[in-house]
């Protein structure tokens, strides 16, 4: 078990302990800032579970559930609980799946339904007088397949959770999971009853980023089994970043609500920082810091560094950040400021992307392309990018280095030609040699340096059945590439806001974009490069953190630096947000930034690259987060 457990007990840990081991079960809330140790109390509160109820548990097949934002969160969490097989960990959706999975019939009534409002959705869609031709062609061909579809769904043997859904082949995607079982949870009482019989206690992480309807369903049955049901959320507020994400999640009747003053990460210089980003929000003001034990055996607070430096935004970019980590590393005198282990914090990947060889891609992706495809550029989930993450670029490095075992696991996993009813009898080891031949061109077409495009592969792994490609990829397929002028152009596209539009433009892009560009992208999103997303740092923490701040080189329409730093003003559709009560990029973009800034273990520096250094130096002072005396400028490299 690592460290976590081993924690000294805060008042929080006391309460919570409460809550699991008295004989009437309490659900709760616990509510506190960054660093404040919500993940180490809810890994001790499952050790006390365990400690205390496992024979009990074991023997009535009953287990502890903790929710989790990511699979690694998810593999750290059960790592820190000692792999125990009384808790299962998991993200929401692959539990949400767990318990609906027996439930086949009624999935099938489900999904039938489902196809229906889609079916109706495309029936009654009203078109734009821009929108083109191929636009509704597309539509009519989807329209097709939904009724194909839905009068082949009794067929389906039996239904899988899977990347992307296709309902004839049985695949349910990440959002109909979400949305089958909390209208399950909803709709049917002894769902919910067998939640509670099967997990008495359900622990959810990060829960200000689960969504409303999740929550719902499970206050729902916490509310049908009180005194045998324990449902925690260990959340923050402030730490939201997806616009679906529930926020604030409030106690009911009964409930605990628990707090924890502390923080036990960052040093004072940036808790400080910390602490003042909130002072415009909820005002939460947190306290200790991180301490350090002196060859005395004495508990010392960490001093660490917060600096902030405005400098221009221009093509000297990577040149100035250069001089700052030389700067930074001259003052702390640490090498490591110059060239070691830090982390760079980049709110989207544009700067990752020049860097790492994926503009193109991050263009097609992101520049004036559906939210979902932006949001899903992010964790790499959205669809288009789904078969490359899940096949080929793993495929075509096993096959590139030689791992045959490896190739082997991955046919195994995604052809269809491999699928236990497609095998032939016999014949076999002419379908292998098939199937490595295919890899081998695969091979050839992703390998780094070459010229295929992405819709080159995509088209013969279809070809070549190496994977079942998703419907929607496949439907780009069939669609053809763009003639001149067929394309919608951008401000038609816009003009019309109109979705299938926006998406046929990002798509033809995409499908145009050089394949071997998505391996600068793996790395990016597998963290092997020192960029991190502001967003996907969820959780994680860092000794040296620098965090770059430049709506320039982002394209992202839920953020902007300009706007919290107050250089910019508030557009009219931010005031017209303000009217409604609903949230600007500026409360989005502030949160974003405490995220960002309570990852630092020790020095935190954020560089904001301005248009106008003078105007944007004076508005940095202007908000108090920094002592006036650690905001830099370009004069500080003099
Ligand atoms: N009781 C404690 N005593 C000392 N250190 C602690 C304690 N609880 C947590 N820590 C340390 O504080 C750091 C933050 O803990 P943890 O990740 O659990 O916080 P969190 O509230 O989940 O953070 P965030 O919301 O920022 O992701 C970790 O390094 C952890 O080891």
């Amino acid at each position: 078990m690592s460290g976590r457990v081993g924690k000294p007990d805060t008042s929080a840990d006391i309460e919570l302990r409460e809550c699991v081991s008295s004989k009437l079960r309490r659900s709760f809330v616990m509510i506190a800032g960054a660093g404040s140790g919500k993940t180490t109390s809810l890994i001790k509160a499952i050790s006390a579970i365990i400690e205390l109820h496992g024979p009990d548990l074991r023997g009535r097949r009953q287990r502890v559930a903790c929710i989790t934002y990511t699979e690694i969160a998810a593999q750290e969490i059960w790592g820190d609980v000692g792999n125990s097989h009384i808790v299962h960990v998991s993200t929401i959706h692959s539990f949400m799946w767990m318990l609906v999975r027996p439930f086949q019939s009624d999935i099938r009534r489900w999904v039938s339904s489902r196809i229906q409002d889609k079916i109706r959705a495309l029936q009654e869609k009203v078109y734009g007088p821009r929108v083109h031709q191929r636009t509704k062609d597309k539509d009519q061909r989807d329209l097709a397949r939904l009724q194909e579809s839905l009068e082949n769904i009794d067929r389906v043997q039996s239904f899988k959770y899977g990347a992307g859904s296709d309902y004839t082949k049985g695949i349910l995607g990440h959002d109909d999971v979400l949305r089958c079982a909390t209208d399950f949870l909803d709709q049917r009482p002894l769902f919910r009853l067998l939640l509670a019989q099967q997990f008495p206690f359900v622990f959810v992480d990060e829960s200000q980023d689960t969504t409303d309807d999740v929550v719902a369903a499970l206050k729902a049955v916490a509310a049908e089994s009180q005194g045998k049901f324990c449902l925690g959320f260990f959340g923050d507020p402030m730490q939201q970043i997806y616009m679906t994400g529930a926020g604030r999640i409030e106690a009911e009747d009964g409930w605990l609500t628990i707090t924890k003053e502390e923080n036990f990460r960052c040093p004072t210089t940036v808790l400080a920082v910390a602490n003042a980003i909130r002072r415009d929000d909820d005002r939460l003001e947190q306290t200790r810091g991180r301490m350090s034990t002196t060859p005395e055996g004495d508990e010392i607070q960490v001093a660490g560094t917060a600096r902030m430096f405005v400098l221009p935004a221009d093509e000297r970019r990577d040149e100035n950040i250069a001089k700052v980590r030389a700067w930074v590393a001259n003052q702390n005198k640490d090498q490591a400021w110059r060239d070691g282990p830090i982390k760079y914090l980049v709110i989207v990947h544009r700067m990752a992307a020049r860097r790492l060889g994926f503009d193109d891609l991050y263009l097609a992706m992101n520049s004036k392309a559906p939210a979902a495809f932006k949001d899903g550029f992010l964790d790499a989930s959205s669809w288009p990018l789904r078969p490359f993450m899940a096949l080929a670029l793993p495929l075509a490095a096993a096959t590139i280095e030689g791992r045959e075992f490896d190739a082997m696991t991955l046919l195994r996993s995604f052809s269809p030609m491999l699928a236990r009813e497609n095998m032939p009898t016999n014949g076999i080891s002419s379908l292998l040699a098939d199937l490595r031949q295919a890899a081998a061109k695969l091979a050839e077409l992703m390998g780094p340096g070459t010229e295929a495009t992405t819709r080159e592969v995509l088209e013969h792994m279809r070809d070549s059945r190496l994977m079942a490609l998703d419907p929607r990829v496949e439907s780009f397929l069939d669609s053809g590439v763009p003639m001149p002028g067929q394309q919608d152009d951008e401000q038609s596209a816009q003009d019309d806001n109109e979705d299938a539009s926006i998406e046929m433009r990002a798509m033809d892009a995409f499908l145009a974009c050089k394949a071997s560009e998505l391996w600068g992208y793996r790395e990016y999103i597998e963290e092997l490069s020192p960029f991190s997303t502001q967003q996907g740092i969820k959780g994680a923490e860092f000794d040296r953190v620098l965090v770059i701040a430049d709506d320039a080189e982002s394209s992202h329409f839920q953020f902007s630096y300009d706007k919290y730093f107050g250089v910019k003003g508030l557009s009219p559709s931010d005031r017209k947000s303000l009217d409604e009560g609903a949230e600007t990029q500026v409360e989005r973009t502030r949160r974003l930034f405490y995220v960002c800034c309570t990852r630092a273990m020790k020095d935190l520096v954020v560089v904001y690259f301005a248009d106008d250094v003078e105007n944007a130096e004076q508005a940095v002072r202007a908000m108090r987060l920094f002592p006036d005396d650690e905001i830099f400028t370009e004069a500080a490299f003099d």
